[in-house]
């Protein structure tokens, strides 16, 4: 791994920029494009060159070398030069070692790719191959010889002046199996996750703009001293972790609204696989080194899926084949560089077997251009009042915009501040559940007496406590400050639809942790509590006093079925109570349940469970309408609550 990328001018690379005709299977709108593969040899090293009495021989060889021509395929043969063992491979496209910098590989490979990018096509270029075989030389360069990254960069901003598009980086590792930062220091990990469409993205990853080569070095250089290295036995400056460029181009279309069109290129310098019998690693080398062949270890799993057409794809193996999602039977053009040492047959065997298996796999490019809204919090207070003041109730949107969170006093926050607050709430309660989730699983009993549902006992109406909840925060607000405007005001009846929304609102204002903080517990939750029990609730009590605790105390109203109303009224109350109670103690389920619990509900299978455990630790559901943001129609999650429901009176 070179240290330093190396400086560039800008003006080197106009004449690269040729939207070249060469691989115009790249450019064509929703088609399929091929994983193109190509290999790249690096020279003998000093070191290896005086280590032996003659010249070392190569053992990768192109068979085709004269017949070749460009968009061709090309035999690659690997030959032992102690057993005479030998294979060949067919591969897109072969750079040999004596080639001796990668502006070749940029400009007949990587910058077709480019004038896409500009048209919100995504493309990944990735290096491949074991350690010391030249990946991060190919991709970062080096002082003398800029790498794919510097050429990439160079030929963007260029051609940037002329369509008026800004440029963006963004650079992350993938270390030890978890995502970092590389432009902003951040205490903890980037998450990666999915989106209802299958595009993957990393929450807060930092975006830098950048404008002139200088920039670039400048922010880059800094950035890569944060990526992780360290010497092993085989390689000097070995890259420990996988290194990700995401340049993003955004450019102005030419539609009359304005909007912009967003394409990016992942450069992705992966690091390489090793045989820890030659490295000699140990502690945390050898940690590393562990969940670096394993990382590879999925990619090849995913490649070996892909390529036999199953129907499972196991991308979530690992940090990397997620992030590598899009590029291997996704959407986005793939340029793999396969490198190898000219020296080591076992490996480039190894990589180049890889290598050719990836070129068979088809992604189905399609452009951004149309309006790929990531998914947004839904800003549910704002949603209320939106369709109250639709509806021209003007006086109950004020009654919402009163309703503040128990966390707040007086100052009104956005829900989602408090959807935050609650999804920290949440994390320390995930941690806690699953530090317990395996000795509990074991002691849990599996089925309950429906009976208990109606145990009138200690019953309380968890919608009376919600209703209960905004009465003691209006109390509240009434006691504290004047009435001005958000203030509640009880001249109009709260039609069903109405509550029903507010009981929604409240369920966000109130984290299933910050229930338990005020001590209620219904009979719904002891209910289900053989499923998700695994926690024992006296514990999940903070003892620290920093620790936020709501400052209400729950008032008790009268039930306002008790009057005059007939018992058919009060059992569809109570039957309506107890679906929005059941719902509620769903969706905590859902938040809290280990895979195991949630496979044993009716109506979740293995994807949907991964699809939920994604979602919560981007933020905790927080309503069954936030199951159809994971991609459910509302059918399906009609369906879904059904059966688990019915399952309780089984
Ligand atoms: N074309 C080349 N010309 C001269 N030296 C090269 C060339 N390609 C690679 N090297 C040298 O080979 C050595 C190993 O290369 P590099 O660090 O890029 O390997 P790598 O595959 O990234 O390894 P790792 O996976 O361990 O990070 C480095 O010293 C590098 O400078």
């Amino acid at each position: 791994m070179a240290t330093r990328i190396g400086s560039f001018d800008t003006t080197q690379m106009e004449n690269l920029y040729t939207p070249s005709k060469i691989h115009s299977q790249h450019q064509q709108p929703g088609s399929i494009s091929k994983v193109r593969v190509i290999i790249r040899v690096r020279p003998f090293l000093p070191h290896e060159i005086s280590s032996t009495n003659a010249y070392p021989i190569s053992c990768i060889s192109l068979l085709n070398s004269e017949s070749e021509t460009f968009g061709d395929e090309v035999t690659v043969h690997l030959q032992d030069p102690e057993t005479s063992r030998n294979e060949c491979y067919k591969l897109d496209a072969f750079f040999g070692q004596e080639d001796k910098n990668v502006s070749e590989i940029f400009q007949r490979e990587v910058s077709p790719l480019i004038p896409g990018i500009f048209e919100g096509y995504n493309a990944t270029v990735f290096a491949y191959g074991a350690t010391g075989s030249g990946k991060t030389y190919t991709m970062q360069g080096s002082d003398e010889l800029p790498g794919l990254m510097s050429l990439s960069m160079s030929n963007i901003l260029s051609a940037c002046e002329r369509t008026g598009s800004t440029v963006a980086i963004s650079y992350y590792e993938v270390y030890l199996d978890r995502c970092y930062d590389l432009l902003e220091l951040k205490e903890q990990e980037i998450v990666v996750w999915e989106d209802k469409d299958g595009h993957v993205h990393l929450k807060g990853l930092a975006q830098v703009e950048v404008n002139s080569m200088s920039s670039f070095h400048e922010i880059f250089s800094c950035a890569l001293q944060r990526r992780k290295v360290a010497r092993t036995g085989l390689n000097d400056v070995s890259s420990r972790s996988h290194g990700v460029l995401v340049i993003t181009i955004s450019t102005p279309s030419r539609d009359s609204v304005g909007n912009m069109i967003t394409g990016k290129l992942n450069l992705i310098d992966l690091a390489g696989n090793e045989d820890n019998r030659r490295t000699c690693n140990d502690g945390i080398r050898l940690q590393e080194s562990s969940k670096i062949n394993l990382s590879l270890f999925a990619l090849s799993n995913v490649i070996y899926a892909l390529n036999n057409g199953m129907s499972r794809i196991p991308y979530r193996e690992s940090k990397l084949t997620r992030i590598l999602q899009d590029s291997l039977g996704g959407t986005s053009h793939a340029l793999m560089v396969a490198c190898l040492n000219p020296g080591e047959y076992q490996e480039s065997v190894h990589t180049v077997s890889l290598a050719a298996r990836s070129r068979h796999i088809s992604n189905s490019v399609s452009s951004a251009q149309k309006n790929t809204t990531p998914m947004v919090k839904v800003d549910m207070e704002a949603k209320l009042r939106a369709w109250l003041e639709s509806k021209g109730k003007t006086k109950s949107a004020q009654r919402i915009a009163g309703l503040r969170s128990p966390f707040t006093g007086r100052t009104p926050v956005s829900v989602n501040s408090v959807t935050k607050l609650s999804a920290n709430l949440h994390s320390s309660e995930a941690k806690f559940v699953s530090s317990q989730r395996i000795s509990n699983l074991k002691q849990r009993v599996p089925c309950v007496d429906s009976g208990n549902l109606f145990n009138n006992g200690d019953y309380v109406d968890p919608s009376m406590q919600a209703q209960d909840l905004a009465a003691a925060e209006t109390m509240k607000d009434k006691s504290d400050a004047p009435t001005e405007g958000g203030a509640l005001e009880s001249d109009e009846p709260v039609n069903n639809e109405e509550m029903k929304i507010i009981n929604s609102l409240n369920s966000i204002q109130l984290s299933p942790v910050s229930k338990r903080f005020t001590g209620l517990c219904s009979p719904q939750r002891k209910v289900l509590s053989p499923i998700n029990s695994n926690v024992d609730t006296t514990y999940l009590v903070p003892s620290d006093p920093k620790t936020p605790k709501p400052h209400f105390t729950p008032l008790k109203v009268e039930n306002k079925f008790q009057g005059d109303c007939t018992p058919l009224d009060k059992f569809n109350s109570q039957s309506s109570n107890l679906k929005s109670s059941l719902a509620q103690e769903y969706i905590e389920f859902l938040n809290a349940a280990s895979r195991e619990e949630l496979l044993q509900l009716k109506g979740i299978g293995q994807k949907m469970a991964s699809y939920i455990i994604e979602q919560r630790e981007i933020s905790p559901l927080k309503s069954l309408n936030d199951l159809e943001k994971i991609g459910l129609t509302s059918k399906q999650v009609h369906n879904m609550f059904g059966r688990a429901a019915r399952g309780v009176f089984e």
